[in-house]
């Protein structure tokens, strides 16, 4: 397998990617050029600077995407899940540079220290110029209070600031306890003396600070940006800089970067640093190490730590439930080689000690068993979700918690225009699966290997001479179940076999007097 990375990663992140796999480093690439390789890989990395976009995903064959860093917004996370491209990221790596850096700039905001730098190495001794303003006691509203900006938010603290937060997300009690006060934005926004943005760019965060908001903010007001260019209306900031609403800002993200035909960094009360945030020795070794080490778990299809696009099982959990999506996938997958149908609705039930665990990666593999079968695009456990939901596929996950020590069971309702079918399953002691039900056929079926499975009207002989058409055929049958609804009345045999069935012998068993039809499986 083949990995590019296309943007600078510390050497620690590309040894820990080159044990494994072949590695090329290519950096500065335009979308074009990128296009025109990207084929050739499996796997690509990129910081902020590589624009994973549509054109550059639809081009390739990749598996997986892996961000060294947070911000996942220099790629189309949405067309990479449709075509089931996993995308990690790392985002604990990264968050003390982050933080230090946003604390840098408030304080050489509040002091102007660029600007005196820049006054006395040109030999001025300009001393009134630059009086500043002190931090402690003053209000520093936080937007976003995640894990960059809680800890901006105890460093201020630590500084003498009250802390004003704005993060709809978090649970305010959590917070408060811990001396950061909670409030809606626009408290924030007009009681705060710095403001200081820690959200992602998102379709809700584009511009959320824009000319209206600005006008809320106390006169001279400093703002600090060290989260993503786009969140603030650069236009509305550069007019409020220019009348002096604004006192300063601190930037380090900009809306299109490099920003060097932005008016903005020309003006005196700017400072700009070029996206330095992450920028430390430490956080790059973070963020390159973490991000190679996921890259390498998808490519050998283990359990990632930092999926952006696909659910996480929590390591702990993942043992209890892993042969659970083994088996949730395989029911969904005979189902749709059993029956067609426009399918309307998928409903997971889930019984017994699985329901103590969170069951959604288990319903999306049920999912993705579904459509393995019915679909051109490859289904994955990243884009069965999407993929279903695009198809008007409604989905229900239920559990029923009665008895947690029972053994887990789990039920596949699938609803379509033809009626209501199931499946269900269980596992027993030592991760054995079982398929134990087909609709109203009670049956005992381990989903290995291949299978024929047949619907006939209960009678003697019945079973024998589908044994012997097999066995002319020199299809050799490895076990047989039989469920019946009634004596003498409809039932379903499911014979394993060691060989495929072609197309010709299935036609012949379904002419057999009473058999109603034959599938032959694949697990
Ligand atoms: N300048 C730089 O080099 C760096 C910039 N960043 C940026 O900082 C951002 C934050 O990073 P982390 O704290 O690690 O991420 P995080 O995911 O831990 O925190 C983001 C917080 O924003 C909150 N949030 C989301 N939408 C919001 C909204 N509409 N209003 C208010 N709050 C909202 C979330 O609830 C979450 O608590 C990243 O998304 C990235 O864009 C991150 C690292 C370095
Ligand atoms: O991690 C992030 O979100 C960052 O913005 C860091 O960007 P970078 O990797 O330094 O280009």
């Amino acid at each position: 397998m083949r990995i590019l990375v296309s943007d600078d990663l510390a050497h620690e992140g590309i040894d820990i990617l080159k044990q494994e796999f072949d590695v090329d480093v290519k950096t500065s690439l335009s979308e074009e050029q990128l296009m025109e390789i990207i084929q050739d890989y499996d796997a690509l990395v990129v910081r902020s600077a590589t624009k994973v976009t549509k054109n550059i995903i639809d081009k390739s064959n990749l598996k997986v995407i892996g961000r060294a860093g947070v911000g996942v917004d220099n790629i189309d996370v949405d067309s990479a899940t449709r075509k089931g491209i996993l995308v990690v990221n790392a985002p604990e790596g990264n968050t003390i540079a982050a933080s230090e850096h946003t604390v840098a700039l408030l304080m050489a905001a509040a002091r102007n220290i660029p600007a005196a730098v820049a006054s006395l190495k040109s030999k001025k001794w300009d001393r009134k110029s630059f009086v500043g303003v002190e931090l402690r006691g003053k209000t520093l509203g936080v937007v976003g209070l995640g894990r960059i900006g809680k800890d901006v938010a105890y460093k201020a603290i630590g500084l003498g600031m009250n802390v004003l937060a704005y993060d709809p997300y978090v649970i305010k009690d959590h917070v408060e306890n811990i001396h950061i006060k909670v409030a809606d934005l626009e408290t924030v926004i007009k009681e705060a003396d710095f403001i200081t943005f820690h959200v992602p760019l998102t379709k809700t965060t584009y511009h959320m600070i824009d000319k209206e908001r600005i006008s809320m903010m106390k006169d001279k007001v400093i703002i600090i940006n060290c989260a993503r260019g786009g969140i603030i209306d650069e236009t509305a900031l550069y007019d409020a800089l220019v009348s002096g609403k604004v006192a300063a800002c601190a930037l380090d993200v900009f809306e299109h970067e490099p920003p060097l035909e932005s008016p903005l960094i020309d003006l005196p009360n700017v400072i700009a640093t070029p996206h330095l945030g992450a920028s430390t020795a430490e956080a790059q070794v973070n963020v390159a190490v973490d991000v190679a080490k996921d890259i390498i778990r998808a490519l050998k299809g283990e359990m990632v730590k930092n999926p952006v696009n696909m659910i996480t099982v929590r390591p702990e959990e993942y043992n209890e439930i892993k042969p659970f999506i083994e088996l949730a996938e395989k029911m969904g997958s005979l189902y749709t080689q059993l029956k067609n149908g426009r399918i309307s609705e998928v409903e997971m039930i889930y019984t017994g000690k699985i329901t103590r665990f969170d069951v959604k990666p288990i319903t999306t593999a049920g999912i993705k068993g579904i459509l393995t079968n019915i679909l051109e695009i490859p289904a994955n456990l990243v884009n069965a979700y999407f993929l279903a939901k695009e198809r008007g596929i409604k989905i229900i996950e239920k559990k029923i918690s009665k008895d947690q020590d029972a053994p887990g069971n789990v039920i596949l309702k699938i609803t379509t225009d033809k009626g209501v079918g199931s499946v269900s399953g269980t596992v027993f002691e030592k991760n054995e699966q079982r398929i134990i039900a087909v609709d109203d056929y009670k049956i005992d079926l381990i989903p290995k290997g291949y299978a024929l499975m047949s619907f006939h009207r209960d009678r003697p002989g019945i079973v024998g001479e589908v044994g012997n058409l097999l066995g002319r055929n020199d299809i050799n049958i490895a076990y047989m179940q039989l469920g019946r609804k009634s004596f003498r009345g409809e039932a379903l045999m499911v014979l394993g076999t060691d060989e495929e069935i072609p197309e010709n012998v299935l036609d012949e068993i379904k002419k057999i007097k009473d058999v109603s039809d034959a599938v032959f499986i694949k697990f």
